[in-house]
């Protein structure tokens, strides 16, 4: 790896793949004791928290003890001809018939992922195990899930307000498997178990700088700009790009606040990957709260209302594009 230039090998031995053109400073790091964490949590600011030991119970989520443990029902596994696992929503194909879905979702017991898992050879499509954990999981696995730190995640619900946990999803990759950049509309704790996962994140005011997939698209959330070959003529303002950056290991929790765009690598110096998220609805936000102007959290919600709201105005989402340029072309630029 330390030859091919597309990669490079930081201080602790992580490998990873080389974004000379993004600028990023390192993403806070901080024990589980410290006062500062809540300060970074309200602000909405990413941080990476150290020794919390959150999902410490999932530490023995080895292979093995999954095959045995997780249950036969099949699991969700994305299957991709490149390294790259966009998300994408299959319902939306049909507004975009060109649409050349990116990879795709398959259902596998644990035991066919394993024997995919142990027989994949480089150039094979990749894998990535993505299954949301449900109450069909072994018996030993929900013990293992309700010894997690639920006290300290209900105390931080608590404490900024947030909605309902919505979800967890259960995550195990292949070294050098990437989820590109994107959004979610949710806070998210995501724990790292196994591995290294190196992330890059942006403030939700670089909107313009990641030019979003429209609302109606496959790929809505996702950026159409490509970290690994960014075409800065379709995209100049990418060229702006400057976030936070840091490596996830075996215990670490990294705070990604909501619509907060994220960039998760797996290490390729891992064996494997094992992670685990925990999405938050955000808080319920009453008229009498808003501060203006607004921030870009909210901006965002906003575009994604105006977007949503003119499909159904004019009764066909691919008119959305040429009436929102109608309306800005020669008026507002
Ligand atoms: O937790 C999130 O918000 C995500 O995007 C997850 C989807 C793929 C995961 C990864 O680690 O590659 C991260
Ligand atoms: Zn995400």
């Amino acid at each position: 790896m330390m030859d091919d230039e597309r990669f490079m090998t930081d201080s602790d031995g992580r490998i990873y793949r080389r974004y000379d053109d993004i600028k990023t400073k390192p993403i806070q790091r901080l024990n589980y004791d410290s006062r500062e964490i809540n300060r970074f949590i309200k602000k909405q600011e990413p941080v990476i928290i150290e020794n919390l030991g959150l999902v410490d119970s999932a530490t023995k989520w080895d292979l093995e003890y999954l095959h045995e443990n997780i249950g036969n029902e099949e699991k969700s596994v994305y299957v991709s001809k490149t390294h790259k696992f966009m998300y994408y929503n299959a319902s939306r194909c049909a507004v975009y018939p060109d649409f050349i879905p990116p990879n795709e979702q398959h259902n596998m017991t644990m035991t066919e992922f394993i024997r995919k898992y142990r027989t994949w050879k480089p150039g094979e499509h990749r894998i990535y195990f993505q299954q949301i954990l449900t109450d069909t999981v072994g018996s030993c696995i929900y013990n293992d899930f309700r010894n997690f730190k639920w006290s300290w995640l209900n105390s931080k619900k608590e404490r900024f307000n947030w909605g309902d946990l919505t979800s967890n999803l259960l995550l195990i990759g292949q070294p050098g498997n990437v989820t590109p950049v994107h959004y979610d509309e949710q806070q998210n704790f995501f724990a790292q178990v196994h591995g290294y996962k190196r992330v890059l994140l942006f403030d939700p005011k670089f909107f313009q700088c990641l030019y979003p997939y429209p609302f109606h698209h496959p790929c809505d959330r996702q950026s159409q700009v490509d970290f690994e070959n960014p075409d800065y003529e379709r995209f100049p303002l990418a060229k702006h790009l400057a976030g936070y950056e840091g490596v996830v290991g075996p215990g670490d929790v990294l705070y990604i606040p909501m619509c907060w765009w994220h960039y998760i690598e797996s290490t390729m110096d891992s064996q494997i990957t094992t992670s685990i998220n925990f999405w938050y609805k955000h808080q319920s936000m009453t008229l009498s709260d808003l501060r203006f102007p607004l921030k870009w959290q909210q901006k965002l919600t906003v575009s994604r209302n105006i977007e949503k709201m003119l499909g159904e105005a004019l009764g066909d989402p691919s008119e959305v594009g040429p009436f929102l340029n109608a309306l800005v072309n020669g008026r507002y630029t």
